[in-house]
């Protein structure tokens, strides 16, 4: 389990996140979800230890981030990572150095089901191939918690429908995902858990399944609810 435990972050005059607590539970797709600027990437950098934080604690399994810990969580930020000159074959030799539980075979199964060649230079790939490497390598490095910043961010729909089939098949009893994003229409039936925050602060987590079924909702109109008065 993740937890965070009033967790307070600024950047000069912006309260990014303000006294926040909530817990991502093992074995469960989690989106962090809410509108722009709301602190949802500064949440996932927090989590992954990138920013300092002003005050509050996070625990990974109860302990806070150590080199231990760290080796159980894999970020993939909503900003090209790979080195644009590199092939997929040298960024995944790259990345292998990096990531103690690298995953080749994962990563080129992964691949195959992309319809890529490991030939392929980062640079010349499209907007959409290069966002399927970098899921590749959230995946690939077999982390028990998959933090995935705005995976689906300029993505067109049948590519994100292919990255939720290829997340759901991918992913094991053992381990959990957490999605931030402010587009849930393509990713609300595989969602379980929503933490929706605004203004750094949570407003409510709630289980879809549970929304769905309870009060009759869906997740969009549970953010209509809360962003728009609705
Ligand atoms: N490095 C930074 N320096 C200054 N302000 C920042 C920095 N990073 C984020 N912020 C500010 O902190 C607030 C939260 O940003 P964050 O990126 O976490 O939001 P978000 O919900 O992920 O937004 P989006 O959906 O647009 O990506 C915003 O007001 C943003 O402008």
């Amino acid at each position: 389990m993740i937890e965070v435990k009033n967790v307070s972050k600024r950047y000069r005059k912006v309260k990014a996140l303000d006294d926040i607590s909530f817990t991502i539970e093992e074995g469960k797709i989690t989106c962090i979800l809410g509108i722009n600027g709301v602190g949802k990437s500064t949440i996932l950098k927090a989590i992954s230890g990138l920013v300092r934080l002003d005050s509050g604690d996070i625990l990974i399994d109860g302990e806070k981030l150590t080199y231990n810990t760290y080796n159980k969580l894999a970020f993939v930020p909503d900003i090209d990572i790979h080195f644009p000159q590199m092939t997929i074959k040298e960024s995944f030799e790259f990345m292998k150095d990096f990531y103690k539980n690298w995953n080749e075979e994962k990563a080129y199964e992964m691949l195959k089901m992309f319809d890529l060649t490991d030939d392929r230079r980062i640079c010349k790939l499209s907007k959409g191939n290069k966002a399927r490497v970098k899921i590749i390598l959230g995946f690939a490095q077999d982390a028990k918690y998959i933090l995935l910043d705005e995976p689906f961010s300029g993505i067109d729909i049948f590519k994100r429908e292919e990255f939720i089939g290829i997340m759901a098949k991918y992913m094991s009893d053992e381990q959990s995902i957490v999605i931030t994003t402010h587009e849930i229409a393509e990713i609300q039936m595989i969602v379980d858990d929503v933490i929706l925050i605004n203004n750094g602060k949570l407003v409510e987590k709630f289980n879809a399944e549970e929304l769905r079924e309870k009060e009759g909702m869906s997740i969009i109109d549970k953010m209509r609810e809360v962003y728009k008065g609705e």
